[in-house]
């Protein structure tokens, strides 16, 4: 039986992309079940069902706009997820910080793809806040990790992680498509390794 996989995302879904092709050519050693989103207008979701995936979208706002808390909404999200039983969840541009309740129904089964490196800008905006970091003067590259979610918001173990330099010329943009192109193969990477790591 193949590992199976969730991709949680919330926006342009190009990581989720990279996932979708190599299930399709095999690299990658799992299936994706499922795909998530918080934002009814993720990209990600058309390139989810182009590829015959199921899709689910559950927004906070639902959950907020009839009294419900941050928790109620993570609950009903996890026991959505957990009927299918998947192996690992992959937060892959998912933009929404999820709770201890949450974290607790898939113990050491969750990894998020983040553009820094562990402990250097943590939480959301990180590749702009390299930048303007660089260009203070203050650091000279940045990178990309894969790591276990736990409730500290990207303080989990890191599984994978890549320096990315940056160089003088760089625009903000140019950053970035570093990035992106090392993000789209560390988290298949990532993946790869967490079920290499489960198997013995
Ligand atoms: N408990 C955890 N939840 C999440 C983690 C984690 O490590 N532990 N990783 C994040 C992904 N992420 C950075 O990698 C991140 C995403 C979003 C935010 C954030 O501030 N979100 C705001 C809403 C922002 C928005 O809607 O645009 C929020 O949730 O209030 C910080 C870090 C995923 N979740
Ligand atoms: N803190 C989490 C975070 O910043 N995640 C980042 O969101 C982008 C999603 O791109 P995508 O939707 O094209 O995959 C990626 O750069 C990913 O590292």
């Amino acid at each position: 039986m193949s590992n199976s996989i969730i991709v949680l995302i919330s926006g342009n879904g190009s990581n989720l992309q990279a996932l979708i092709d190599a299930a399709k050519d095999s690299t990658l050693n799992a299936t994706i079940t499922l795909v998530v989103s918080n934002k009814k207008s993720a990209y990600g979701l058309v390139r989810a069902a182009e590829a015959g995936i199921p899709t689910l979208v559950l927004t906070l706002k639902e959950y907020i706009d009839i009294g419900k808390s941050r928790v109620d909404y993570d609950i009903a999200l996890a026991k959505k997820i957990k009927e299918l039983n998947p192996d690992l969840l992959v937060l892959a541009g998912w933009m929404h910080i999820l709770s201890k309740e949450f974290i607790d129904y898939f113990p050491e089964q969750i990894i998020n793809l983040h553009p820094a490196l562990p402990g250097q800008f943590d939480g959301a905006h990180a590749i702009e806040r390299a930048y303007e970091a660089f260009k203070r003067g203050e650091i000279t590259e940045t990178g990309v990790m894969v790591h276990k979610v736990i409730p500290e918001v990207d303080k989990g173990e890191p599984l994978l992680v890549e320096r990315v330099p940056i160089l003088e010329s760089d625009t903000l943009e140019d950053l970035e498509a570093r990035i992106h192109s090392v993000e789209h193969r560390l988290i298949v990477q990532a993946v790869i390794k967490f079920f290499k790591l489960v198997a013995f």
